[in-house]
């Protein structure tokens, strides 16, 4: 018996392992054929799309609620020209539940949003209600904002924001070490050649502890990515390297470099002037956009889309207004969310609480009445200018209600009857 089996079982082995193999390179011979026509030599186990689906069932966010097998099935063999997959695209929204509003889904690359225009198209469409044959205007006309000077008691200070990515570089959810290096140099050269304005540029990787500390109690500190909302699109490698923060030298304009996209550009006003902050903000952006180009690159813009982002919540202009605003009566009234969103504000408001304090304006301040921070919430369909004016009406009629509310009116009656 034993001769028999010693005859045999390698013989069996041997044939079962050929004959595995033979079936197993057929299989992956005709599963790679797209692979290997687009030159992508993959020698791992291939499965098809159906056995890849990701299992989104339990997910709220807006990537998920799109996401069907078929529409996976188009998408899941396509790569953008730097290597980007649908996969790498839709991971954050897979791993996070998320909100309703949250996207669930990043681009690695300005080529994303028209190799998987498909999935993004729907993202964009329930995000900002921007259908795919509408077009996007740039407007950052300074001169035509008008009534931007706000309630001295109510509101402290303003802060604007937008974003900017360098052409030809994958962003930061995909690029190498590499490309972020170039990136961080391309745009530190940029900073420093800002005409008539004069700032600093903080390494991350080089901060002494003090500095560090500073900067965090100026609020002006770059946080390291936590959530696993951003971990889940590879925003946190290599952390600090090519990260760090440029300052004006009146710590009111701020860059931000490298963290969820290539640059962050910021400016922070203890004021109550939105048109003069707007002005700053755009003489910035200007400023910065034409040092760029200077250097012979440019940033990601195209007629539909206007700026492109990394997340598809702030394409467009990629503007972000906020106020920090005296709200004694509203802060502690649980219909401030549904009054937000009436306004066309941004529901995610943040209350700073009794004893906030800015340092230079605290003779503004009445540490028992909360301050509240509120921001915009359009990116994409409106212009600059636009958004900012309607930004101006929402704060304007905020304050409104909490005289309202303050005088011992019904802030339901504000409500229902705008
Ligand atoms: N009006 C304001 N005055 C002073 N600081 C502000 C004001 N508005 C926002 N800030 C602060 O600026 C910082 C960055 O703001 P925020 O968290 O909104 O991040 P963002 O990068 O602009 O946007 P997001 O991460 O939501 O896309 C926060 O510390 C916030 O408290």
């Amino acid at each position: 018996m034993y001769k028999t089996l010693l005859s045999k079982t390698p013989l069996r082995i041997f044939a079962a392992a050929t004959c595995g193999c033979i079936v197993y390179q057929k299989y992956d011979e005709i599963k790679q054929q797209p692979l290997i026509a687009a030159g992508i030599n993959y020698s791992r186990r291939f499965y098809p799309a159906s056995s890849e689906y990701p299992d989104v069932s339990r997910n709220r966010n807006i990537m998920a609620r799109n996401l069907t097998k078929d529409l996976y099935a188009r998408l899941r063999d396509r790569r953008t020209p730097n290597g980007f997959t649908i996969d790498d695209a839709i991971q954050t929204g897979i791993d996070n539940v998320g909100t309703f509003s949250f996207t669930g889904a990043v681009a690695g690359d300005e080529d994303s949003y028209k190799i998987y225009k498909e999935l993004f198209d729907k993202i964009i469409v329930e995000k900002h209600g921007f259908k795919p044959d509408d077009t996007h205007q740039t407007d950052l006309d300074a001169s035509k904002i008008q009534n931007g000077q706000f309630d001295s008691d109510f509101v402290l200070s303003i802060r604007i924001r937008t974003i900017r990515n360098i052409k030809g570089y994958c962003l930061p959810t995909f690029c190498t070490r590499g490309e972020r290096r170039d990136i961080e140099s391309i745009i530190v050269k940029a900073l420093y050649g800002l005409e008539n304005l004069k700032g600093t540029y903080y390494a991350l990787k080089e901060l002494s502890q003090d500095e560090e500390t500073a900067l965090s109690n100026q609020e002006l500190m770059m946080p390291r990515p936590y959530h696993p909302i951003e971990l889940s699109c590879n925003l946190g490698r290599d952390w600090p390297d090519s990260r760090g923060i440029w300052i004006d030298e009146n710590r009111t304009l701020a860059a931000y470099l490298n963290r969820r996209d290539h640059v962050v550009l910021a400016v922070t006003d203890k004021s109550c002037d939105l048109k003069s902050t707007f002005t700053k903000f755009v003489d910035f952006v200007g400023n910065f956009e034409q040092q760029i180009r200077a250097q012979k690159w440019d940033v990601m813009c195209n007629k539909h889309l206007g700026y492109i982002t990394t997340d598809p919540k702030d394409l467009g202009t990629a503007l972000k207004l906020s106020v920090r605003i005296k709200l004694p009566k509203l802060s502690q009234d649980s219909r401030l969310s549904a009054l937000l969103k009436m306004l066309n504000l941004s529901q995610s408001y943040k209350v700073l609480g009794e004893n906030y304090n800015i340092e230079e304006s605290a003779d503004k301040q009445d540490s028992e009445h909360p301050v509240v921070e509120v921001s915009s919430k359009v990116t994409l369909g409106q212009s600059e200018v636009q958004i900012t004016q309607a930004f101006i009406e929402s704060i304007n009629k905020l304050i409104e209600a909490e005289k309202t509310v303050s005088n011992g009116g019904d802030l339901d009656k504000f409500l229902y009857h705008k």
